[in-house]
């Protein structure tokens, strides 16, 4: 008897072929790889070589082509995309109008949880992200890795079983980015979630990911699911070293860049 926990997330051979001009389009093939719960995934490659159509297919928001296999979640405990999906994008995309507080309760509100117990939670996860002394004041009143900060903790305000994040840190300075990863792993830690990322960056993908999925561009296809062993204590110092170099130029390798 297989004694192995089932994946959290299970794709194979996934697909998706958009019709462009009357013609059939490949924005990404055979992509095969499992997500464990609570895991932390980065996905990372050249401009369009299917990353966001692969997080929209995770996301429910987009289905993949037949003969593909996505599965998610297990049947004593069903996944519901529209309520087990937090989403981080590269602009924070803050109500102007609302307080820091009230837009890191909009998802809970849109889909009907209790509001006592949303504040409550939107308050512990501001609390989480640094941000409990900026309830109060409105999106213009905060820098932009404050805002992307909001913008976490709203996408983790519902309990999502799955967190997507597209190029989250994309729309950042290199140093405020360089601190918002140190961030986001300390808030997955705290938090457990499964997090799959998107990013342009290698040093980020290595930094972050426990795994790395390379795609690549021309035609879009899965190169490689890079298990990345570094130590779990990750540092700023750590991108100096010997591992996180080789890990960084074999991922430069398989995108045809060294
Ligand atoms: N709805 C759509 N209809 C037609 N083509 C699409 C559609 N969505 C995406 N594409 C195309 O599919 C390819 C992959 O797009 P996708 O956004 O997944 O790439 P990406 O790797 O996320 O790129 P980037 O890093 O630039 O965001 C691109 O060529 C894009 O133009």
């Amino acid at each position: 008897m297989n004694t192995e926990a089932a994946p959290f997330i299970r794709l194979r051979n996934v697909a998706k072929t958009f019709t462009r001009d009357g013609a059939e389009f490949q924005a990404l093939s055979d992509a095969s790889f499992d997500i464990r719960a609570g895991e932390f995934v980065c996905l990372v490659g050249p401009s369009g070589c299917g990353k966001s159509t692969l997080l929209r297919i995770l996301a429910g928001l987009l289905p993949a082509n037949a003969g593909s296999t996505v599965s998610i979640g297990s049947p004593a405990d069903p996944f519901r995309p529209g309520r087990d999906v937090g989403i981080a994008f590269q602009q924070p995309l803050l109500l102007k109008w609302r307080r820091v507080l009230e837009n890191v309760m909009l998802p809970a509100e849109i889909l009907g949880l209790p509001m006592r117990e949303t504040r409550e939670r939107a308050r512990d996860l501001l609390n989480l992200v640094g941000l409990s002394q900026a309830e109060r004041k409105y999106p213009y009143e905060l820098s932009g890795g404050m805002q992307q900060r909001v913008a976490i903790a709203r996408s983790l305000v519902h309990d999502p079983k799955l967190v997507l994040m597209d190029e989250p840190f994309g729309a950042l300075d290199a140093l405020t980015r360089e601190r918002m990863n140190v961030e986001l792993l300390r808030i997955w830690e705290k938090s457990g979630k499964t997090i799959v990322l998107v990013t342009h960056g290698i040093g980020e993908a290595v930094f972050l990911g426990q795994r790395v999925v390379v795609l690549t561009a021309g035609p879009a296809r899965m190169a490689a699911d890079i298990p990345i062993e570094l130590p779990p204590q990750r540092t700023l110092e750590l991108k100096t070293s010997e591992a996180f170099g080789a890990y960084s130029r074999r991922i430069y390798g398989l995108l045809g860049m060294s």
